[in-house]
């Protein structure tokens, strides 16, 4: 008789992603807390699956906020309560993936280009958490996550907006984002554009700045660059612990969940 075949167990990068953000759920995730906020990224399927875990009684007066297509897909395939911001617009937590997270806990975000809507909903809430593997805790942004700042900006001012990009701000290389499975560029779920425009480490030193100069530019609708918003970022190590950077400049190292 063959032998059963075991679970394939998860890629050390995946375990990290899962470490990262079942910590942060076990950290954030109070009782008392009506509206959660799930979004789209690889990392953020593990915060649901920790959320799922605390079981339908603990979940059931919760409203969860998605980003975007897939994290309402997700949600809603979790046999989560699906709500919207303009419902809630006060939230209690949001925990959220990143692209890169500086010593600062500055973070590019929109690598899938939800930044728009990610920016509101993690102004909106008392607690923004990030959750992130190793690759993305580094000391400057723009070390590992090379593509550049993904910028989010109407159609009709894309051109515009990139002659400003290369001339005026520094930025030679920014490009528009294309799809890959179909011709064109990609279109938001807002249907605007996506710029992706890299800097040099000087400039990315100090994000704020070059994330409010672009924020000027007519015709962008918002930065992939979020500065002063993240209460805590946590990091999934290969080892097995979790490094927790906190934005008064605390760093603590844990060891790994345990299951529910
Ligand atoms: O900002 C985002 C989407 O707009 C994501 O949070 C970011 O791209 C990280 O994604 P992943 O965890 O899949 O690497």
């Amino acid at each position: 008789m063959p032998l059963p075949t075991p679970p394939s167990p998860i890629s050390v990068l995946e375990k990290s992603k899962q470490l990262a953000a079942w910590t942060a759920v076990d950290q954030h995730v109070r009782p008392e807390h009506r509206v959660r906020i799930a979004m789209l990224c690889s990392t953020v399927p593990y915060v649901v699956e920790r959320i799922v875990q605390l079981g339908a009684e603990a979940n059931q007066e919760r409203v969860f906020i998605p980003t975007g297509f897939q994290s309402k897909e997700l949600i809603v395939s979790s046999g989560l309560s699906l709500g919207d911001v303009d419902q809630f617009p006060t939230i209690d937590v949001t925990l959220d993936g990143a692209d890169e997270v500086d010593t600062q806990l500055n973070c590019i975000k929109g690598g899938g280009a939800c930044h728009l809507r990610e920016k509101v909903l993690a102004e909106a809430a008392d607690t923004f958490i990030l959750v992130a593997d190793y690759r993305k805790n580094v000391q400057y942004l723009g070390t590992n996550f090379t593509p550049g700042i993904p910028i989010e900006v109407v159609p009709f001012a894309y051109a515009k907006v990139l002659q400003n990009l290369h001339h005026i701000l520094g930025s030679p290389k920014a490009s528009l984002r294309m799809a890959v499975k179909k011709a064109g560029p990609v279109v938001s779920d807002n249907g605007n554009f996506i710029i992706d425009a890299p800097f040099d480490q000087e400039t990315m030193k100090t994000p704020y700045t070059i994330m409010a100069q672009i924020k000027m530019l007519t015709g962008v609708v918002e930065v992939g660059v979020f500065c002063n918003m993240a209460k805590a970022a946590y990091f999934g190590n290969e080892d097995g612990s979790v490094t927790i950077r906190w934005n008064d400049g605390r760093v603590d190292q844990v060891a790994a969940p345990r299951p529910q």
